[in-house]
């Protein structure tokens, strides 16, 4: 055999395989990886803590598909491949059989930090776990786990299947093949990644979710109604969806999350909450995924 051969045959086999992924929450965010990874042709467990999460979430990207095929924008062949691909679980033990783990769970550190734990005693050596956390600390996720060196944020936008973005943030203990994995990973998705350097809020939740905030500001200030701040911005800035909508499609609960973050990792006043904005999420009109929130779904 050639030198040549010998090498492309040793590269082909430090690729990594890719074939099953393990979505840790079924809710906005991983519904939408689980819909995406499955018609890109992976296995994907869609794992959740509640069988009516599970089932919420299933629920959610087959009633996604319908749409779409009954819209004439997806082949009815597509769907009917796809679906037998994604399997809803509630056994953490099926991550055993993934190649790479993305959790999707609540945005709160400690949460996170405790499904990594868990992760590390079921996982295989060579997996690869990545969070699709907003805006927290990858190297305090990664600090929770054995091997913090097969952890990554791979940070995907919501609606996933629309989006095209995908922020890979590395930790302090990311490895060059993890991050080399991640960006493999987001190619196959057909996504395209930015690199980012781990900061509160990465890039587009830093500039994003603040404008969000002030929305939520003028709408308490009366500056003017949620209708009226919407259009203006879409009108106005050419936003395919005014703030406070795109609000209510994050959820008001991540979007909060967010902001706290930012108060507290960039310790400045002006990342503030506005107070309009924790109460509807104490009144638990969180946006869609609730049916209410600056506007009814
Ligand atoms: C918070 C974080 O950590 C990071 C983030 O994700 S920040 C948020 C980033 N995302 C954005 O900024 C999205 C901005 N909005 C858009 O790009 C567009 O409005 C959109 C792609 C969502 C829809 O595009 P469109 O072609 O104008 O609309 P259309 O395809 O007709 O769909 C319209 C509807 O479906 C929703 N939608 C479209 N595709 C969807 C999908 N695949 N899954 C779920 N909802 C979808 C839209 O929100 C909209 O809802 P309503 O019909 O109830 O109004
Ligand atoms: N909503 C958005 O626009 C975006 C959110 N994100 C991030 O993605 C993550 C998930 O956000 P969403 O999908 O919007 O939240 P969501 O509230 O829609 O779903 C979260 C899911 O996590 C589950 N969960 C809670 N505790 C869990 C645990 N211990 N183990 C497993 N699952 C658990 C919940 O049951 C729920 O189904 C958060 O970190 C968020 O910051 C990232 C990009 C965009």
């Amino acid at each position: 055999m050639e030198t040549g051969q010998v090498n492309e045959r040793f590269h082909a086999e430090k690729e990594m395989v890719m074939e099953t992924l393990f979505v840790i929450g079924a809710g906005t965010m991983g519904g939408g990886i689980a819909q995406v990874a499955a018609l890109n042709g992976f296995t994907v467990y869609l794992y959740d803590i509640k069988q009516e999460f599970v089932d919420k979430g299933l629920k959610g990207i087959v009633g996604a598909w319908d749409k779409l095929v009954a819209r004439g924008k997806m082949a009815a062949e597509d769907r009917d491949a796809a679906l037998p691909r994604i399997i809803g679980t509630l056994d953490m033990r099926d991550a055993a059989k993934a190649d790479v783990v993305i959790e999707a769970a609540v945005e709160d550190l400690d949460v996170k930090r405790s499904i990594f734990s868990k992760l590390s005693g079921i996982v295989s050596p060579g997996c690869i776990l990545a969070t699709n956390t907003s805006s927290l600390s990858v190297t305090a996720v990664a600090s929770a786990v054995g091997r913090p060196d097969k952890v990554v944020g791979l940070h995907f936008f919501n609606p996933v299947p629309r989006m095209a973005l995908i922020e890979i943030i590395r930790g302090a203990a990311t490895s060059d093949e993890t991050y080399e994995a991640a960006k493999a990973l987001s190619e196959r998705l057909g996504k395209t990644a930015v690199t980012v350097n781990e900061y509160p809020g990465f890039v587009v939740n830093r500039i994003l979710i603040p404008m969000i905030n002030e929305a939520v500001f003028m709408l308490q200030e009366g500056v003017a109604s949620a209708e009226g701040i919407d259009t203006a911005m879409k009108l106005g800035a050419n936003h395919p969806m005014g703030p406070l909508a795109l609000a209510d499609l994050i959820g008001l609960d991540v979007c909060l999350a967010i902001m706290e973050l930012l108060r507290d990792e960039m310790g400045e006043g002006k990342y503030r909450p506005a107070p309009l904005l924790r109460k509807m999420v104490r009144a638990g009109k969180l946006g869609r995924k609730s049916g209410e929130g600056f506007f009814r779904y």
